[in-house]
């Protein structure tokens, strides 16, 4: 691979896409030469004096990518997810990312089946295209396998950290790993999920070592949450993939249930994603994704 700083400045080709408004940048990179550093990423990310997005997703053959874990996957999935978060730091698994991943992949003609697999550093995700009743194209990826990060803590006292935001008392949270970290919070009946400031970092205690995603979920319904996220990396965002799989998981988890029956609705505030528990102690997201510009970043 190149050294960026060897070629600056530099043009790239991208792809400015979203899902339920969690939005990134694609990076093409079909030769497996382009080497995104993290000012690079935070470049591209930035809203301002960049692109703008939450994430920078480079799309990469899966031989190609200079990742041994995702040449590991090379029989399994033609193509990686390289996931970066906004602030230039590496994420395993983007939920939301998957799906614009496999919209961007559909329509450059790089897979051209209704079901096909992705490589991401938390394993080979499977996609499936389909048309929802009202006739938009819907993404759905299996997650994979999730578990609960301190299940013997968790069960002792129904949750197995706290959380504490701006001038709230803090919450107790429940710490899930879907191949990327999350911490979720059943808010309090007295409050609303805006009433919280996420303009700062939400305190998780204990601090997990390689840092967290926080959600905060509020029922609506049966089967049917809302949710906003803290994402780690970025700050606030409109959505999270992940997130809504780990906040539905939670809640059926606190509710005593490991009922696989029902798909769970998440709305975020881009939009709202569906969770369907599937057996294995799997999980399956699905949703829209938009791919909404093409273009040519200068990289200082
Ligand atoms: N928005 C994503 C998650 C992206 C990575 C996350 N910020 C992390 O660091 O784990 C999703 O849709 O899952």
């Amino acid at each position: 691979m190149t050294s960026s700083s060897a070629q600056s400045p530099r043009r790239l080709a991208f792809t400015k896409g979203h899902g339920t408004e969690n939005d990134f940048v694609l990076v093409p990179d079909p030769e497996g030469t382009i080497d995104l550093a993290p000012s690079d990423v935070a470049f591209l990310a930035d809203r301002r004096a960049g692109i703008g997005g939450d994430g920078v997703i480079r799309v990469v053959p899966t031989v190609l990518s200079g990742d041994p874990v995702a040449v590991g996957q090379a029989s399994q999935a033609r193509w990686f997810m390289d996931y970066r978060n906004a602030d230039g730091s590496v994420a395993e698994m983007c939920g939301n990312g998957t799906r614009v991943f496999a919209a961007y992949l559909r329509r450059e003609g790089l897979e051209t089946a209704d079901e096909f697999a992705i490589a991401t550093r938390a394993g080979v995700k499977h996609v499936h295209v389909s048309v929802d009743p009202a006739g938009q194209t819907r993404y759905s990826v299996n997650l994979g396998p999730w578990a609960l990060q301190h299940e013997d803590r968790a069960r002792e006292q129904g949750s197995d950290a706290l959380v504490k935001v701006a001038a709230h008392d803090a919450m107790p949270a429940l710490s899930l790993d879907l191949g990327n970290p999350h911490t979720v919070v059943a808010l309090p009946e007295d409050k609303e999920l805006d009433e919280l400031d996420l303009h700062v970092q939400p305190a998780v205690n204990p601090a997990p070592t390689e840092g967290t995603n926080v959600e905060f979920v509020r029922p609506v319904g049966p089967g049917h949450l809302a949710m906003r996220v803290f994402e780690r990396g970025v700050g606030e965002t409109r959505s999270c993939g992940t997130g809504a799989a780990a906040a539905a998981l939670a809640m059926r988890w606190w509710a005593g249930g490991d009922d696989q029956s029902t798909t769970w609705t998440v709305d975020v505030p881009g939009g709202t994603v569906y969770v369907r528990p599937l057996p294995g102690q799997e999980v399956e997201l699905s949703g829209p994704a938009a791919l909404v510009a093409d273009g040519e970043a200068t990289l200082p």
